[in-house]
């Protein structure tokens, strides 16, 4: 019978614990929840690790550095030694493939295989390894340097953490759509597109064009190495513009499912993922083309143009609105992004997929198309005097432009705001600062809705639309939202790498 008091118990042999091996005969290496902790008690661990590390502490004859298990890409045992890829911060914005190299003896190997085992479960948690990734690279997508960012910074990280690469440059205007309709899906996990958020845009519309879209949808995420001005998937996956920080992103990436929201024209039915604009965020946007040497610049710089000329963009508008209380709103956000318990969502894999098998086409449309009778109980907002209407999928629509921060990934609704064009100039102003300190939301000339849907004409005959910062035609458009059709790889499955509303 054992003894209550653990001092009497018979004492087991040394245990060397699950966490830490040593290697290399001095030096250790052990696990934490976030980190890998190498204390290196050589003499010579310069020369040996030929490496530094994010942080780094050092004696003489001892060096303790940690690395986030986030940035680890891979190990691996040869013969005679454990290697341990890792992206490592080489600047701010950058981050490059570094390796360790530690000899070890034979008689070591089994319990350092169980450890590098370890190791990658921790690193990788749910996130699948080594993805299957069709790359398209799009010649002349932002200032026509996709290939060699893409060449330089992205594909070095997906090499070194094995992922499987199939490049492919888009050779035409539309080819992204004809290479995601015809994509052998059970050859692929991801999309990875190296542009602007034009290739995605033409991606999720080519997998829902097909006759199993619901399906292509659900299974082929679709994710940014950023080359473009906007880049906002990538922003609001990864919280980066870099691509090397966003090719780490998608190392990492968790399988997420987004909405997607149908805009119909006419006859035409297209799906837009990051956002919809009329009015001056539109033209700034599209009416820039002209001056894309300027790169992000060009579209503060039309806004500023527009915006001294007070210019309004009348239009019906109605939309069926959910939320239209700013403290809802972010009681909603709030709610919804703490929610831990993934098990309990109906959004998983298996369910979205279990469902694109009984109805494979994409999901009829709850509300009918622009040409049908408007639903009665949708709410009228004046047209008259609009100035900015944005409904956005996503919260950042490029660097530092969050402008809708309480939009989440799979809520099943878009954020709607509407700004008079008559508000005054230094208003105007006040708001384009204000969207970077997150003072935009609470500005009372600023209305939000989270709605399911809203239709909008617009009363001129020319001018510009603007879905993920394509052009459609200047006419008539009804957009409704799917709940989780779309999906991208993301750092999180619950909320945007953007500040929430205060
Ligand atoms: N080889 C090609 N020749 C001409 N157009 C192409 C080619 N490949 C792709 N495209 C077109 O480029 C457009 C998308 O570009 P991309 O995704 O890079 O966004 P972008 O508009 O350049 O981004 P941003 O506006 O952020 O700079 C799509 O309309 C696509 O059809």
């Amino acid at each position: 019978m054992s003894s209550s008091n653990p001092a009497l118990e018979p004492s087991e042999p040394p245990r060397q614990h699950d966490s830490t091996i040593i290697v290399d005969k001095a030096v250790s290496l052990t696990l934490s929840s976030d980190s890998l902790l190498i204390v290196d008690d050589r003499s010579h661990h310069k020369s040996a690790r030929g490496c530094c590390a994010p942080f780094k502490s050092s004696t003489q004859s001892e060096s303790t550095v940690a690395i986030s298990l986030y940035n680890i890409l891979d190990a691996e045992i040869n013969p005679t030694s454990l290697v341990i890829t890792y992206a490592q911060h080489s600047h701010k914005d950058n981050v490059t493939v570094t390796a360790l190299r530690y000899a070890i003896g034979e008689t070591e190997k089994p319990a350092i295989e169980a450890w590098m085992t370890r190791l990658l479960d921790l690193a990788y948690g749910s996130a699948q390894r080594r993805k299957r990734l069709k790359v398209l690279i799009n010649p002349h997508g932002g200032k026509g340097n996709a290939a060699s960012l893409y060449h330089k910074y992205g594909a070095p990280i997906l090499a070194a953490a094995r992922c499987h690469l199939d490049v492919q440059t888009t050779e035409y205007n539309g080819h992204a759509i004809k290479i995601a309709e015809e994509l052998d899906l059970d050859a692929y996990d991801a999309v990875v597109c190296c542009s602007g958020d034009g290739l995605p845009y033409e991606v999720f519309n080519g997998l829902g064009k097909r006759s199993n879209g619901r399906e292509a949808l659900a299974r082929v995420a679709v994710a940014l190495l950023p080359c473009g001005s906007g880049n906002g998937l990538t922003w609001n996956c990864f919280g980066t513009g870099s691509n090397s920080i966003a090719a780490l992103g998608i190392v990492k990436g968790l399988r997420t499912p987004i909405d997607l929201v149908s805009v119909t024209q006419k006859d035409s039915r297209t799906l837009s993922f990051l956002s919809q604009s009329f009015g001056i965020v539109a033209e700034s946007d599209l009416a820039t083309e002209h001056i894309r040497w300027m790169g992000a610049q060009r579209f503060t710089y039309g806004f500023l143009v527009r915006l001294l000329r007070r210019t309004v963009w009348p239009c019906d508008l109605a939309v069926k609105v959910v939320l239209d209380d700013k403290q809802a709103i972010k009681e909603h956000y709030k709610s919804f992004s703490l929610k831990e318990d993934e098990d309990a969502d109906s959004l998983t894999d298996r369910s979205r997929i279990d469902a694109a098998h009984k109805s494979p086409g994409l999901p009829k449309l709850q509300f009918g198309t622009v040409q049908d009778e408007l639903p009665g109980d949708w709410e009228v907002v004046s047209g008259e005097t609009m100035g900015n209407f944005y409904a956005g999928n996503m919260a950042i629509m490029s660097k530092d432009a969050n402008f809708f921060p309480a939009s989440l990934p799979n809520d099943g609704l878009m954020d709607v705001v509407t700004i008079d064009g008559n508000v005054s100039r230094s208003t105007s102003l006040k708001m384009m600062t204000e969207i970077e300190t997150g003072g935009f939301f609470d500005m009372p000339e600023v209305h939000i809705r989270k709605a399911l849907a809203y239709r909008l004409v617009p009363h001129q005959k020319e001018g510009y639309i603007s879905v993920d910062g394509e052009r459609i035609p200047f006419e008539a458009l009804q957009c409704e939202v799917h709940q989780g059709l779309g999906t991208v790889l993301s750092k999180s499955k619950r909320v945007y790498q953007a500040e929430g509303p205060k």
